[in-house]
């Protein structure tokens, strides 16, 4: 097994003094190449914190990180914005799809950004994966008229863009009904197990995590199973 990233003795606390929340204490995990992992734990318990830390948005108040061998604690922010665009896709609850761009615009919007440019490369790739993800015939359809599930997989398609070793998603069938939410999760254990993937799920939802190889469990601050 590689390890695709490590995080070691990480600690998150927000504000100071008598205000301090200490989310984070001391939490170690590592995730190799390849794994699809469900993050599991009560409401509060830390695990959109410890994504955004992972997913190099936030430092944590210390503790290391290394993904792809690279120390993301060390990095500069301009480093890190490179590391993030190159390696690291985001899956949100609520999906952040602008509502006047097409499916397949939105998909293509965040490495058009990038490139300073909207490239016939680009497009194809998006379209394959609007394709991947059983939208064909909603390609060109604006992202405001997709229903929820849709609107989830166009946002799937989004993360898997730059081909991104590592995918983050935060609840990201948190808001969908169980049909479409199995549905988007079947997409990405297509993912994981065609092109290697690396996801990290987090979840409050039991039958969701089941689905996924790996469940890990975060309480006060830690990994707890
Ligand atoms: N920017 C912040 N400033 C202060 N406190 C914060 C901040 N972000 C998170 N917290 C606190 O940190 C704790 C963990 O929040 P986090 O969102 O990581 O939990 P979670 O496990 O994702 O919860 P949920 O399952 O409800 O989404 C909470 O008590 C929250 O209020």
């Amino acid at each position: 097994m590689t390890a695709l990233l490590e995080v070691s003795g990480l600690y998150k606390t927000f504000g100071t003094g008598e205000a301090a929340t200490r989310v984070l204490r001391g939490l170690s995990l590592t995730l190799a190449e390849g794994e699809m992992a469900a993050l599991l734990g009560p409401s509060g318990s830390g695990k959109s914190t410890l994504l955004t830390i992972l997913g190099t948005l936030m430092k944590p108040t210390s503790g290391s990180y290394t993904m792809l061998g690279q120390d993301l604690v060390a990095a500069e922010d301009r480093a890190l914005t490179e590391f993030r665009n190159r390696h690291i896709g985001f899956v949100f609850q609520f999906h952040n799809l602008l509502p006047d761009f097409t499916a397949l615009e939105n998909v293509i919007f965040p490495t058009a950004v990038r490139e300073g440019r909207e490239t016939a490369t680009a497009r194809a790739r998006g379209r394959d994966l609007l394709v991947r993800m059983g939208l064909e015939n909603r390609v060109n359809f604006p992202s405001a008229n997709l229903s929820g599930g849709q609107k989830q997989r166009v946002a799937v398609a989004r993360a898997l863009m730059n081909q991104p070793e590592l995918v983050l998603a935060d609840e990201p069938t948190g808001n969908l009904d169980r049909e479409s939410a199995m549905q988007v999760m079947e997409l990405i254990a297509e993912i994981n197990r065609d092109e290697g993937t690396t996801f990290l799920i987090s979840t409050h939802d039991e039958k969701i995590a089941s689905l996924c190889r790996r469940q890990i469990v975060v309480g006060d601050g830690l990994v707890t199973g």
